[in-house]
């Protein structure tokens, strides 16, 4: 026997969580599936515990910083267990908050994995069975593993949360954000990094800042080695040597992180069988109503053909359930200026199209407007590297719809010149604003 509900909600993370407690919200008996711990990847294995240990990376490069500017400073040493214990500990207190706030909501939580067997049930393993009209397949995805030889020697993102020590010499293998966020804070946490890049680093930010980022990367002792293709991992866990496709050779290193992008969980949850459509790589395609190719199944978050970030799949959760119980026809999410920030030693961000999207949308009427800068604290320090921000502007009034920066501060700053992109923003009202000065920010507003 089934028991019925309004809405049934696959997975507890970032899309999840938003969909299931909105829909709760608005009146609806909802039951939500998941195996395992609630937050998903964001809070236990991605945004969370990585800008915890970023915040760590960051204090060990001010360490230096101070030395730099006339600080008595001796070296200090990162306790990875104790800082491990304590970021687990913050964890476990927001999946508490969570367990609480959905029990208050009236949320049916079931701590099982459950796959559709028709268009308005899905089923458990130990035989559970719920129906509703309307089923979000949150599913999120995992790390993409490669069929070679001794992979297995190497991690992925989800393992190396678990380090208690610092690695002393570490190859990561990607040129995508894990791959280029864990490169910067592993160094600076005081490991050797190696990073291997078979293709672009960083494909789709701006290239410019990107080439800007991997000078400081490499000027701070990161080896970044372009075009290098892995075929094999050979040694032991910690002596690792890397093949690459060109006969050439890497290492010896006491760890290797795999960070080659993520697979979509989309298999042996039914969805072949009821022909929901999927791209070549398993996600789930939806349209800009999050529908799927399937009446009654939608879908949010990594596991589906959109940007896999976590307020990207907050949002489309929250979209979805104000159209589906909310009786919002129209509710959609704006995906127009999504803005992103990687956690790199400097951060990089960016907003809106690149100079290359603009160009090819609209040709001559494009206009770029750049500036470069050293930061005060970096000139105090008697150091030289610069900061880049970027203005991507089309027609004769310069309407603004790309913002790219580089530097300290970029992380923080980014947000608010998000949301001016987002209502409509032209180069003019940069140029009328006044400034917050001395800042990173106001580079943007005084730029010519
Ligand atoms: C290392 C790392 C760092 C990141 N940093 C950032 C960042 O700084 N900023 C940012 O915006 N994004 C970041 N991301 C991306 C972000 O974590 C994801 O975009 C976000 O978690 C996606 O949420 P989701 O709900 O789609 O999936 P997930 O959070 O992955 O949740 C999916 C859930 O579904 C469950 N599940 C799977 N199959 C089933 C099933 N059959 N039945 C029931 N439940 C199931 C899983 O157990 C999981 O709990 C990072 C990712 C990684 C890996
Ligand atoms: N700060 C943030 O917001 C943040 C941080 C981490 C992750 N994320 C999200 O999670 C997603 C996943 O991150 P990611 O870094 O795992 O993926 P990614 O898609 O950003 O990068 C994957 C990288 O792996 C490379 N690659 C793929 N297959 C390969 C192979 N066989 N050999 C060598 N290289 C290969 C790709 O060329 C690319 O450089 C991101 O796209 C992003 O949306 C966001």
């Amino acid at each position: 026997m089934s028991e019925r509900f309004d809405l049934i909600v696959l997975g507890a993370g970032s899309g999840g969580l938003s969909a299931a407690q909105h829909g709760a919200r608005l009146g609806a008996r909802v039951a939500l599936f998941d195996a395992d711990v609630l937050g998903g990847t964001c809070v236990n294995r991605g945004c969370v515990p990585k800008k915890a240990m970023w915040y760590a990376a960051q204090i060990a490069d001010m360490h230096r910083l101070a030395f730099d500017i006339g600080f008595e400073t001796t070296p200090i040493h990162l306790d990875w267990a104790r800082f491990r214990d304590l970021r687990d500990r913050y964890i476990a207190g927001i999946r508490q908050r969570y367990a609480m706030r959905l029990d208050t909501a009236g949320i049916r939580v079931i701590p099982e994995t459950a796959r559709l067997v028709s268009t308005d049930t899905v089923i458990t393993e130990q035989g559970l069975q719920a129906s509703a009209s309307h089923i979000v397949v949150a599913t999120g995805a995992r790390p993409r593993r490669l069929d070679i030889p001794g992979f297995e020697l190497g991690m992925v993102s989800d393992d190396i949360f678990m380090l208690d020590a610092r690695p002393r010499h570490i190859a990561i293998v990607g040129g995508g954000y894990v791959a280029v966020e864990f490169a910067c804070m592993m160094h600076s946490l005081g490991c050797e990094v190696d990073l291997l890049v078979r293709e672009h680093l960083l494909a789709g930010f701006d290239q410019e800042l990107v080439e800007t980022l991997a000078m400081q990367m490499q000027k701070r002792g990161i080896k970044v080695l372009r075009h290098t293709s892995i075929k094999a991992a050979h040694g032991k866990r910690d002596a690792i040597t890397l093949e690459a496709a060109d006969g050439g050779e890497h290492g010896v290193y006491d760890a290797v992180l795999w960070a080659l992008g993520r697979t979509p969980n989309s298999s042996d949850i039914g969805l072949e069988n009821l022909g929901v459509a999927c791209d070549e790589e398993g996600h789930i395609l939806v349209d800009a109503f999050q529908n799927t190719s399937v009446p009654g199944i939608y879908a949010v978050g990594d596991v589906t053909d959109r940007r896999a970030l976590t307020p990207v799949a907050v949002a489309a959760g929250r979209a979805l359930v104000d159209r589906l119980v909310g009786g919002h026809a129209d509710a959609k999410f704006d995906d127009s200026a999504i803005p992103s920030v990687v956690f790199a030693e400097p951060p990089l961000g960016m907003v809106g199209l690149t100079e290359q999207q603009a160009h090819a949308r609209y040709g001559d009427a494009v206009s770029v407007h750049s500036g470069r800068y050293t930061p005060l604290l970096m000139m105090v320090a008697g150091r030289s590297e610069q900061s880049v921000v970027k203005l991507v502007c089309v027609g004769d009034d310069r309407k603004v719809v790309g913002i790219h920066v580089l530097g300290p501060g970029s992380d923080e700053l980014l947000q608010g010149f998000a949301v001016a992109l987002q209502k409509g923003l032209y180069w003019r009202d940069l140029k009328a604003a006044i400034a917050i000065h001395p800042t990173a920010a106001e580079e943007l507003l005084l730029l010519h």
